[in-house]
């Protein structure tokens, strides 16, 4: 009996993507990206368990749009790095998946050629390569998680993520972070609400069991262990700051209630600058002195920062893009973010040890 089209009415096509083990075995890990990869997660999971003084510095562009630039930029922080690496753990971010408020380009991954193209198994194989570069300069990557099989094929290089504020109450998102290997940050929702991160960082310390796919690319019931590493990321919302002591204690307070660490990452960025740019330094350096008074939940920041300051639009002849400009959020320039990075570490040297004896 032949009857109406029911499915797939608004699909015009599957086109097959390789398996996450055909992409992982044609870009495979070295032992040196290996070391950063395992070497930058265990270090924020030292900080996050109080048994690593430093502050971690989530520091980089909003968005990856090109490698030449990205690693360009790289160069530039893992000199910072090492030069402030007693006090600041620095990790690169490196957001390949935009997520929109409503449309524009949604990343590097989704379209990599940023022409409508959507090349993505382009993307997936370009993103990798940048990844493992990154790793062989010695910077830990960080990266916000959209996609929920993406991971798949990104994930060994990855050692910070972030479920961002638009997801962080999807339980899609939850169930993927409780499988993650990297410790994950939760944003908290675009109108400032903190319950949602909460539930999520609760919701993805348990195991859970749900569809996706497995390194052969099959479709597979995953079952995940629990990630103990959840914490809570600040950044504004609804046009308003949230990293003053007021909003941090709310905050402590309300991880508290819920049986967690206090544990907090300030988005210097976001609403928590009103997204300008120039505005990130006076975060961080309020966030420094917060410290330096005595706090004890924040244990890290982020920073949307790239070769130079500002953002562009992304033109229709791409040969007139910026050279290290965004082409999503605006940036701090490169020169002020290493200025920003070394008072910070000089505010801090001495202190942050002192706030890590106090708690042992
Ligand atoms: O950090 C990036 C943006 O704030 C996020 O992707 C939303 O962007 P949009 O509001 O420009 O779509
Ligand atoms: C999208 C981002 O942030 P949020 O989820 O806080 O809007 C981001 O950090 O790139």
């Amino acid at each position: 009996m032949s009857h109406q089209a029911l499915d797939n009415l608004n699909i015009d096509a599957f086109d097959a993507m390789p398996s996450p083990g055909e992409i992982r075995a044609a870009l495979p890990v070295s032992d040196a990206a290996a070391a950063t990869v395992a070497g930058g997660r265990r270090d924020m999971e030292r900080i996050l368990s109080r048994q690593d003084p430093r502050l971690l510095v989530v520091v980089g562009p909003c968005s990856i749009h090109d490698p030449k630039a990205g690693l360009d930029y790289a160069h530039r922080l893992k000199a910072l790095s090492d030069e402030v690496s007693d006090t600041l753990l620095l990790a690169m971010r490196i957001y390949f998946e935009k997520p929109r408020t409503a449309t524009g380009w949604k990343g590097f991954i989704n379209d990599p050629r940023m022409d409508d193209s959507f090349h993505i198994e382009e993307g997936v194989r370009r993103g990798r390569e940048f990844l493992l570069h990154i790793a062989e300069i010695g910077l830990p990557a960080a990266t916000e998680a959209l996609d929920p099989i993406s991971p798949q094929y990104l994930g060994d290089l990855i050692a910070w993520t972030a479920i961002g504020a638009r997801t962080s109450e999807s339980q899609t998102h939850r169930e993927m972070s409780s499988g993650l290997s990297t410790p994950v940050g939760f944003k908290n929702a675009t109108d400032g609400d903190l319950s949602a991160a909460v539930n999520a960082i609760l919701s993805a310390s348990r195991p859970h069991s749900f569809l996706g796919i497995n390194d052969q690319g099959l479709a597979s019931i995953v079952r995940t262990r629990g990630n103990a590493y959840g914490h809570l990321v600040l950044r504004g919302g609804s046009g308003r700051p949230n990293y003053d002591t007021v909003s941090i204690a709310q905050a402590e307070a309300a991880l508290r209630k819920a049986g967690l660490p206090e544990n907090i990452v300030v988005d210097c960025s976001h609403a928590n600058s009103r997204k300008n740019p120039r505005l990130q330094p006076l975060v961080l350096q309020d966030c420094a002195h917060q410290i330096l008074r005595g706090n004890r939940s924040i244990l890290g920041v982020m920073v949307e920062s790239f070769l130079e300051e500002g953002n562009q639009p992304i033109p229709a002849d791409l040969g007139t893009l910026r050279y290290g400009c965004s082409v999503t959020d605006a940036c701090l320039g490169w020169d002020d973010t290493a200025a920003m990075i070394r008072e910070t570490r000089e505010l801090l040297k001495g202190p942050l040890l002192k706030r890590c004896l106090q708690t042992a």
